[in-house]
């Protein structure tokens, strides 16, 4: 049967990066993504935005939405201290099992909980299932019709605090514009944006930073 994308990814990395190494396995996914196939990771150039937001918060908890093949897992998960985890949901099951595999390559298994499932459905277990009691970061980054009901969804369920931030992907490509109305008009959130380029491409793309007030 024919291999995924996905899969070419993950061999690529197994072949040329090492083992234990998270930054020889960002650099191997970058080098093939630009080379060889483009694929929807965050990148180099919107991932230093995503390092300098991880670095400034120094995140205790983190949640990732939207895992793809691990990639920015391994990118945050490798800046946080001892003791700190990254929560990343994935739905989509052949990307999570790369995913899973990417993780352990790299090493930060012991930082990352990966979880299977829609969004919907796994944010409401946050508390009691994955013993989360608020979240520091979140890095959105999954379907661009989830970025507002699942924000939404996050503050139903007490999951951010007065100083929580979220950090979103793909603000202009492929876009979220009911996110940037709900979140640039909703006082309870200060909100900057980060412009940058579509992950290998030389197309506008940008972040915005939503910093919950409480
Ligand atoms: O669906 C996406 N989820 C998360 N991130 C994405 C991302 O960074 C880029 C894109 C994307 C951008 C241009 C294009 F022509 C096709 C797909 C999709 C996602
Ligand atoms: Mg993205």
């Amino acid at each position: 049967m024919n291999q995924s994308k996905e899969q070419r990814i993950l061999n690529f990395v197994l072949q040329n990066a090492v083992r234990g190494d998270p930054c020889s396995v960002i650099d191997a996914i970058d080098t093939y993504c630009s080379q060889k196939e483009w694929a929807m990771n965050v990148g180099n150039e919107k991932g230093l935005i995503l390092d300098k937001t991880v670095e400034e918060i120094n995140p205790s908890v983190a949640l990732e939405l939207g895992t793809y093949c691990g990639y920015s897992a391994v990118r945050i998960a490798r800046l946080l201290k001892a003791g700190a985890r990254l929560l990343t949901l994935e739905f989509n099951p052949e990307f999570a099992a790369i995913a899973k595999q990417m993780i352990e390559f790299a090493g930060v298994q012991d930082k990352v909980t990966l979880i299977e499932g829609p969004s919907e459905e796994i944010i409401p277990q946050l508390k009691k299932k994955y013993e989360v009691d608020t979240l520091d970061f979140v890095f959105v980054d999954h379907w661009k019709d989830r970025y507002t009901p699942d924000t939404i969804l996050l503050q139903e369920c007490s999951l951010l605090r007065k100083g929580s931030v979220l950090l979103a992907d793909n603000i202009i490509v492929p876009g979220a514009p009911e996110f940037v109305n709900y979140i640039r008009n909703n006082p309870r959130f200060q909100c900057t944006n980060y412009p940058s380029h579509l992950e290998y491409m030389k197309v506008q793309d940008a972040m915005e930073k939503a910093v919950f007030l409480g």
